[in-house]
């Protein structure tokens, strides 16, 4: 399986807050979509600015196709899409003049392509950017990040604010996007059903830690959540737990259920996401 990232003991903290990136590693394979899914100031922003080079690290390595990304981060730039939940774009511009400023930035700029997306979000060409909707000003980021021809497309909180058919697009658009297996997605997003509908992997933060990195088949295959007693929760390895009144509905490895004594419970990827971010680990 080669790697179109790799992301090394990543650690990063800021000098008025006491939170801390904490040696976050993972890699991103070529052809694959990675939900980054944790509660609201877990570190996923932290995360993607670390790795775009917006946010100074404080240690660790970013390799992407081979190449250490150390302080030149234009090189990355001109590979990686993104599209964060606040938009950086010109706001006095129209999109029509937008797209002649960014011809000249990106060599690999597709006019053809950039022009099929305005029309399938219905963005209007001749508005000021800066009076754009919240949704209208995501789908034109996304648009321009999906334009210029990146490897890797960065999504923060993307598909947050776009309606049903627009997050639909969008998911679409993704799925496509890594088809070929040439290039991939690191999408974060509280809403789990679009991470559950498109990624491959999925990546689990909370207080800048990585505390689960699976594949989404290994997640939904390999792994059980159980209610059991006492006793049954002491024989057991969990991933994470919560306890119940006098029971414990447990996240653990298929293998370690003992299908005599312990039922499974269905479970979503959103009852994983409670279990491990309220839950406790042994
Ligand atoms: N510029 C900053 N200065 C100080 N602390 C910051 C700064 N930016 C973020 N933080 C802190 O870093 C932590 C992680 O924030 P981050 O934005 O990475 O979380 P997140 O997982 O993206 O959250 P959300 O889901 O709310 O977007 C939070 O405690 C936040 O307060």
């Amino acid at each position: 399986m080669s790697v179109l990232l790799k992301v090394e003991n990543l650690n990063k903290s800021y000098p008025d807050s006491a939170f801390e990136l904490q040696d976050v590693s993972f890699s991103i394979p070529y052809g694959s979509i990675v939900g980054f899914i944790g509660d609201n100031g877990a570190g996923k922003s932290t995360t993607m600015g670390a790795i775009i080079g917006n946010l100074h690290r404080n240690s660790g390595s970013i390799v992407m196709e081979g190449l250490e990304i150390d302080g030149d981060h234009l090189a990355l730039k001109k590979d990686v899409g993104v599209v964060f939940d606040t938009m950086k774009l010109p706001t006095s511009l129209t999109i029509r003049k937008l797209s002649k400023v960014l011809k000249h930035i990106y060599k690999e700029w597709d006019q053809r392509l950039f022009n099929e997306y305005i029309t399938m979000f219905s963005l209007p060409e001749n508005q000021k950017i800066g009076k754009f909707s919240r949704g209208m000003s995501m789908k034109l980021s996304m648009a321009v990040a999906l334009s210029h021809n990146p490897k890797l497309l960065i999504l923060d909180e993307a598909t947050a604010g776009l309606d049903p058919s627009g997050r639909h697009d969008v998911l679409e658009i993704l799925s496509k996007f890594v088809k070929d297996k040439t290039r991939s997605v690191l999408l974060s997003s509280h809403i789990t059903s679009d991470i559950e509908k498109i990624a491959d992997y999925l990546m689990f933060i909370k207080n800048g830690e990585i505390i689960l990195n699976v594949s989404k088949d290994k997640l939904l295959n390999d792994f059980a959540v159980i209610e059991c007693t006492k006793e049954e929760f002491e024989k057991v390895e969990p991933v994470a737990f919560r306890k119940k009144n006098e029971l414990y509905e447990v996240f653990i490895s298929d293998q370690q259920v003992d299908a005599s004594t312990m039922k499974r419970k269905k479970f979503s990827i959103d009852d994983i996401t409670l279990l491990l971010m309220r839950g406790e680990r042994k």
